[in-house]
Order: C-alpha cells, then sequence, then structure tokens
C-alpha cells in the first residue's frame, strides 16, 4: 500500500519527524528560516494527505482547494487565524493547533516584554554599548514600576491566565476583558472583570493576548488608546492585526500612552524601517513568544502527533474544527 504523503513547510529536526516518516512519505521544505513561496505550497498541497505549516503559511482556499487528498492540516502554534477553518471544515478537513505546550513560555516572554519595556531594559543596553554612560545620574534611563501596579489582560484564555498568575507575584491589582467570564481566574488569581473600556481606563499595563478573530480585528484603535492613561503601558503578544498600527503610533507619538511593547505585527517579518518600530519608547521583538528549544520542539511533536492520529484513523489530540 502507498503511504500517505505528508508537507511540512520548515526543515524540522529529524528525530521529531521520525515517527511520522514511519508511517508516511514526509516532504519537508529544505529552510529553517525561509518561507515556502505560496506556489510552492499549492503544488504540494496536491499530493498531499496532511499539511505541518507554520504561523505564518497562509492556508486558504487556494491551498485547500488544491488539496484534494487533504485530511488534516496540523498548525505549529496555538493561533489558527493563518489557516481558513470555514473552508477546511466544508472539504471535511481536520484543523489543529498546539495549544497548552506553550502556555507558560509565551506567559513568561509576554511578562518579560512587559518588564523590559517598563524598565526601558533595551534601551539600557544599547546606551551602554554605545559608550553613552558618563556617570550614575538620579534619572538616567529611569522607567515605570511594575509591582503594585494594575494590569488589565485583554483575552483571558489559558496563556492570559499565566501571565495574571505572574502578575499575582509582582502584587500587581489584575483586571481581565474576556467574550466570556473565567470564574476560575477570579476564583484563583483573584483576577477582577471589566468591561473593555473600563480596563482601557484603569490599566497601568493594557496586555493583549486575544486571538485574532472578524470581532477583535483592530480591537485597539484611536479610540481604544484615548480611553488609556498617559501613563499606560500597551503590550502586544497576540496578533499584530489586533492592532491599528497607525493609531498606536500616533499615540505614543502624541503622548496619549508612554510605551509599548510589542512581540507581533501586522505584517511579519516587520520592516526595520516601520515608524513603531523606530520609536525609542517601542521595544519590539520579531515574534518569539513560544520561542524556547523545549517549547518549540513540544510544538512540533504535537503538530506531528495530531497528524499521526488523523492518518491511523484516530481523533486528533487538539483539533479546532470538527468536520463530519
Ligand atoms: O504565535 C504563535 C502561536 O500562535 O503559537
Amino acid at each position: 500500500m502507498t503511504k500517505p504523503c505528508v508537507f511540512i513547510t520548515r526543515k524540522l529536526p529529524e528525530d521529531v519527524v521520525a515517527p511520522l516518516s514511519a508511517i508516511a512519505e514526509v516532504e519537508m521544505w529544505p529552510h529553517e528560516d525561509v518561507a515556502v513561496p505560496n506556489d510552492v505550497l499549492v503544488e504540494k498541497a496536491k499530493r498531499a494527505a496532511a499539511l505541518l505549516p507554520m504561523v505564518s503559511d497562509p492556508i486558504g482556499e487556494q491551498v485547500l482547494s488544491a488539496g484534494a487528498e487533504l485530511k488534516v492540516v496540523a498548525n505549529m502554534g496555538v493561533g489558527y487565524d493563518n489557516i481558513d477553518v470555514p473552508a477546511a471544515t466544508r472539504r471535511g478537513i481536520v484543523v489543529c493547533n498546539t495549544p497548552d505546550v506553550l502556555t507558560d513560555t509565551t506567559a513568561d516572554l509576554t511578562f518579560a516584554l512587559l518588564l523590559a519595556t517598563a524598565r526601558r531594559l533595551v534601551e539600557a543596553a544599547e546606551f551602554l554599548k554605545e559608550g553613552k554612560w558618563k556617570s550614575w545620574s538620579p534619572f538616567l534611563l529611569a522607567g515605570a514600576d511594575v509591582h503594585h501596579k494594575t494590569i488589565g489582560i485583554v483575552g483571558m484564555g489559558n496563556i492570559g491566565q499565566a501571565v495574571a498568575k505572574r502578575a499575582k507575584g509582582f502584587d500587581m491589582n489584575v483586571l481581565y476583558y474576556n467574550r466570556s467570564r473565567r470564574p476560575e481566574a477570579e476564583a484563583e488569581l483573584g483576577a477582577i472583570y471589566r468591561p473593555f473600556a473600563d480596563l482601557l481606563a484603569e490599566s497601568d499595563f493594557v496586555v493583549c493576548l486575544t486571538p485574532l478573530t472578524p470581532e477583535t480585528r483592530r480591537l485597539f484603535n484611536r479610540e481604544a488608546f484615548r480611553r488609556m492613561k498617559r501613563s499606560a503601558v500597551f503590550i502586544n503578544a497576540a496578533r499584530g492585526a489586533v492592532v491599528d498600527e497607525q493609531a498606536l503610533y500616533e499615540a505614543l507619538v502624541h503622548g496619549e500612552i508612554a510605551a509599548a511593547g510589542l512581540d507581533v505585527f501586522e505584517k511579519e517579518p516587520v520592516d526595520p524601517a516601520h515608524p513603531l518600530v523606530s520609536l525609542p519608547n517601542v521595544v519590539a521583538l520579531p515574534h518569539i513568544g513560544s520561542a524556547t528549544y523545549e517549547t518549540r520542539r513540544a510544538m512540533m511533536a504535537l503538530a506531528r502527533d495530531n497528524i499521526i492520529a488523523v492518518l491511523e484513523g484516530r481523533p486528533p489530540l487538539t483539533p479546532v474544527n470538527r468536520p463530519s
């Protein structure tokens, strides 16, 4: 019997791929740091029973309709806004993501970004390396305190709750906004629910961790930034398109908010000349929320195991849709 074909859109370690190679004919895009061009992806999809894409690979109508044999698309990421899930569901294709395995790692990065932005760590490190440090001075590179302040978390899923836990360790007052109330976070973490507009007005740190959906696209617009305190620090570790980047730029330039820490951008990789990136009060990172060796390997393994399960006729481990 011929083995089903699997296409992986980046070069992954052989030992991670080995269990899949035992049951399938696996082809990998041979580069680790260059994305597969869309025309190649469409071509590969034609023979594939399974795709293992990165969160940066668009899996829309074009790829899905080419994939006559496709049974499963196992994204390597918790977010799956790069995949047209309704179109996959209509075609009977299972879509999977990689939740849970990245929760603590992404929460660590989010909190590190918050600290780095509030305490101006990147600016300070560059200041020293550029030979600008002439003396200890009272307000040299002074930032804002984090401890005992109010954090407002928008998107209280697993990562939001893990950030809340870290914030509690800093004696912060934790507010949250979510589509649905989270009684367990309220009981266990003392997180307090606030309507979106109230959270923006009351928080010293506004942390965006909501998935990108049609409802959350450009949620952080001009009006949202105007509601924030002038001393507010905005952190985005979710998706760039949840933010109106022009509105954020203007809010930062006009002093409507104090600073921003951004791990994600509407267009990635972001141009280093992007106006937001050039601002001194912006800490910009290249979408590294889950980027530790341990977690990235766990994400790869989970995506792989989702594919193995579907190809072997078992239920997927972490599906996001239920095609009939
Ligand atoms: O952004 C990364 C992810 O969704 O896992």
